[in-house]
């Protein structure tokens, strides 16, 4: 069984909402509802942390969900402080070397199909796993002056996603160590390569965005609209 810890204490800034986009709705369900039954929708989840900005106003108060414990924590300024205080803010039978699934309250639309493969492979390999998605375009990296500067090779590039699995006390001291240095953190597999860590890649599906601007609801709700079709 495996506890996850939801990073929902960010601000939204790029989406430009009146309220932070983890309280947005899309077919009448919080987003950060989408994560959870996403989370949930696998028997082997058994609960979540979620992790709040100080002066959320809108968390709707709950102590479980879809018959799962949840339970909730104070956040720090970048996602990476807030995942360390999910961490800590784990039930105490949480055992050290238990996996723990990391995954955004901004990714609405996980796949039940990708959460097993993460969970299945994940949990086989020594370190962990990420789900994440070749890069199919080919890249560009830009100038001042919005001109092409050049092209950037994109082999065996991939996109990271969440949900990210660790080990609760390894990645722990891993986002521990990077903060005690300075190191900007962007995502938990980043802390565990400073490490000398080589997590494992599991391919995920493109539809596992993560809502960051008002185009990224639309597709969402998009989405769902096929879903319902
Ligand atoms: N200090 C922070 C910043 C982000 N997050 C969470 O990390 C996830 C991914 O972050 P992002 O998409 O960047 O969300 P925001 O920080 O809200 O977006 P923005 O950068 O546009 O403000 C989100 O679920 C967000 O709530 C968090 O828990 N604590
Ligand atoms: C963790 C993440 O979703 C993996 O792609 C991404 O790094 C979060 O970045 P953000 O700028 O905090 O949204």
């Amino acid at each position: 069984m495996t506890w996850a810890v939801l990073p929902a204490a960010g601000r939204g800034t790029r989406f430009g909402a009146g309220r932070p986009k983890q309280y947005l709705e899309a077919a009448g369900e919080l987003l950060i509802a989408h994560a959870l039954q996403a989370l949930f929708a696998h028997p082997a989840v058994q609960g979540a942390v979620v992790v709040l900005a100080a002066d959320d106003t809108l968390w709707p108060g709950w102590t479980e969900y879809a018959g799962r414990p949840l339970l909730t924590c104070t956040g720090g300024a970048s996602r990476a402080a807030s995942v360390l205080a999910g961490l800590q803010a784990l039930p105490a039978d949480v055992r050290a070397d238990d996996f723990v699934l990391v995954h955004d309250a901004a990714r609405p639309n996980l796949g039940l199909a990708d959460l097993a493969a993460l969970l299945e492979r994940g949990r086989e390999d020594p370190v962990g796993a990420i789900l994440a998605a070749p890069v199919r375009d080919t890249l560009k990296r830009a100038g001042d002056d919005g001109g092409i500067d050049g092209t950037e090779p994109r082999e065996r590039l991939w996109r990271a996603l969440t949900p990210q699995l660790f080990r609760r006390l390894q990645l722990t001291r891993a986002l521990s160590a990077a903060e005690d240095a300075g190191v900007e953190i962007t995502d938990e597999a980043m802390a565990m390569e400073r490490q000398g860590a080589r997590p494992l890649l599991v391919e995920g599906s493109e539809d596992n965005f993560k809502i960051t601007t008002p185009a990224d609801l639309e597709r969402f709700e998009f989405v769902l609209s096929r879903r319902g079709a």
